[in-house]
């Protein structure tokens, strides 16, 4: 018998994207399981951020089919449907961290307001128990409660991507899509954000997709990893199996940091 935590959550099946003559993403077909991270690596160029991008709307695939298993338990094509009919049958399923949270925040209105907006757009009205959770969920992510009429422009770099991450994760999606979400911060600061991370995709059960160019990161986030290279899946499997005992010469490569990735 087939429970339902034995469907996928998001099953890509020949994606492709060209981008003119220029082939982004070729033939690109996996699963992704709840609770699963999948880190995704390869060098610039390889077609990370557009396999994303396909996943989350923001790009349309030449070719293939996006399935994902909505919470009434049926699959939706996300690659057939129009953003509006994808909003609909998603509502706050996925989220999307953006490398650079100012392109995942609003910074014209408070950090409490950042989170507190997708709680009301799920459907949330009362302003107490919206304000209340909010708190929760800024000391969550290590921001002073006190802190919450503060406009995002005066955090740091580290605070920011933080409150993007609660603004993401406040209405519990059942995935989440991360662009490098630890780059161009201070090692230290990369460092804390990743515990963090790794704490709230575990305390969440939460599916991430990941994409990164830190094959430390990697280690360290994701249960099994994907290789790109020029648009195409090279290597998959358990992320240590992958790093420690790498079958194709890319990714032997890769992971001896002779590429320039
Ligand atoms: N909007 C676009 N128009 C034209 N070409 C694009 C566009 N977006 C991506 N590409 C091309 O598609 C290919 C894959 O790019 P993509 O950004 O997906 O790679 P990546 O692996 O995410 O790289 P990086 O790690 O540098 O972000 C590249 O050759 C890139 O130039």
């Amino acid at each position: 018998m087939t429970s339902i935590t034995d469907e996928p959550l998001l099953t890509v099946e020949g994606l492709s994207k060209r981008f003119g003559t220029r082939v982004a993403c070729r033939d690109i077909g996996f699963s992704l399981w709840p609770g699963e991270v999948l880190g995704v690596v390869g060098e610039s160029g390889s077609g990370k951020t557009t396999l994303l991008g396909c996943i989350a709307g923001h790009v349309t695939p030449s070719e293939g089919r996006v399935w994902f298993e909505t919470r009434d338990g049926t699959k939706v094509d996300l690659a057939a449907i129009s953003e509006a009919e994808r909003r609909r049958r998603l509502g706050n399923d996925m989220g999307f961290v953006h490398q650079n949270p100012r392109d995942g925040l609003r910074l014209d209105i408070s950090a409490g307001g950042n989170i507190g907006e997708p709680l009301m757009r799920a459907g949330m009205r009362h302003y107490g128990t919206i304000r209340s959770m909010a708190a929760e969920w800024l000391g969550r992510v290590e921001i002073d409660p006190s802190r919450i009429d503060e406009n995002p422009r005066r955090f740091s770099g580290g605070m920011q991507q933080r409150l993007q991450i609660a603004r993401n994760l406040v209405t519990k999606p059942r995935l989440v899509l991360m662009d490098e979400p630890t780059g161009g911060l201070d090692v230290s600061v990369q460092a804390r954000l990743l515990d963090l991370i790794r704490q709230l995709v575990a305390d969440l059960g939460l599916a991430v997709i990941l994409v990164t160019h830190d094959l430390g990161v990697a280690r360290l986030l994701a249960h099994r990893l994907m290789v790109m290279q020029d648009g195409r899946i090279v290597e998959t499997g358990l992320t240590d199996q992958v790093l420690d005992d790498p079958h194709e010469p890319y990714t032997q490569l890769l992971v001896s940091s002779v590429l320039p990735i």
